[in-house]
């Protein structure tokens, strides 16, 4: 990575609710040395603080307000990761204007440098649009229900698979239906269907995506 440059590197991640993103995103920030922010967590802040004021989601004023107090550095995953916040994030974030509030700190955030790595829906299409590397994760529902299952068993919640799976299929309807920003890949995004993937191939495919782009704009 070139440390003398002004614009640092960007990937860009997106796709539906436990695809994988997260996990990628992770791991490429690791592996490339790139800041990483995970844009869900600063919808689902604002979710999470209108659920403990006992705000009413459809409260676009209230939303408005509070997406104003949201400060990236003080994103807790641990807090915000339940299930009731993602459901609340998925429906401030059909709010435009919450949206631009939240879209503008995530793209000063793009601008650390070296680079960054930031995951979400709509990474690659408006938040970053210029990003040299684009990847949409993505798998079946049902592949991505069992990962989540799977997940809520490991920290001892107890899970019913039927519930996740009608959950996940809401929250896909709702992402890439609402009329601002739907989750949709970028024309330029890379496709990675990883129903079939280890979390390990995933990773390898990404990468080898990435050296390749590198490569050939000699970053
Ligand atoms: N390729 C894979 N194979 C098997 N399990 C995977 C794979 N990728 C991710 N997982 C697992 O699936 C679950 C969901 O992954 P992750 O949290 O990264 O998804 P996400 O797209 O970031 O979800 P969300 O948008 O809801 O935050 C996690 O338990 C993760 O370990
Ligand atoms: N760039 C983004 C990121 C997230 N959202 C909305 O937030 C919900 C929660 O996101 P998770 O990734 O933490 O599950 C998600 O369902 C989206 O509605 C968004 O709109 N844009």
């Amino acid at each position: 990575m070139d440390e003398t440059k002004t614009q640092g590197f960007v990937i860009a991640i997106d796709g539906p609710a436990a695809s994988g993103k997260g996990t990628l995103a992770r791991r490429l920030a690791a592996h490339y040395g790139l800041h990483h922010l995970d844009t869900g967590l600063s919808y689902r802040a604002v979710g999470h603080a209108m659920l403990k004021a006992g705000s009413d989601l459809s409260d676009e004023m209230q939303a408005i307000a509070t997406a104003r107090d949201v400060e990236l550095a003080a994103l807790d995953r641990d807090v915000l990761s339940a299930h009731a916040v993602g459901e609340a994030a998925s429906k401030i974030a059909v709010i435009a204007q919450v949206r631009r509030i939240l879209v503008e700190k995530q793209r000063a955030f793009s601008r650390k440098l070296p680079g960054t790595v930031l995951d979400g829906r709509d990474i690659g299409t408006v938040v970053c649009p210029e990003a040299p590397v684009k990847l949409y994760v993505t798998a079946s529902a049902e592949v991505r229900a069992q990962r989540r299952y799977e997940e809520e068993i490991s920290k001892g919640i107890v899970a019913d698979f039927g519930r996740i799976l009608a959950d996940i299929k809401l929250r896909d309807e709702r992402d890439m239906d609402r009329q601002d920003s739907p989750l949709k890949p970028a024309q330029d995004a890379y496709l990675l269907d990883t129903s079939k993937m280890s979390i390990e191939a995933a990773f390898s495919a990404a990468c080898a995506i990435i050296d390749r782009v590198m490569a050939e704009n000699r970053i």
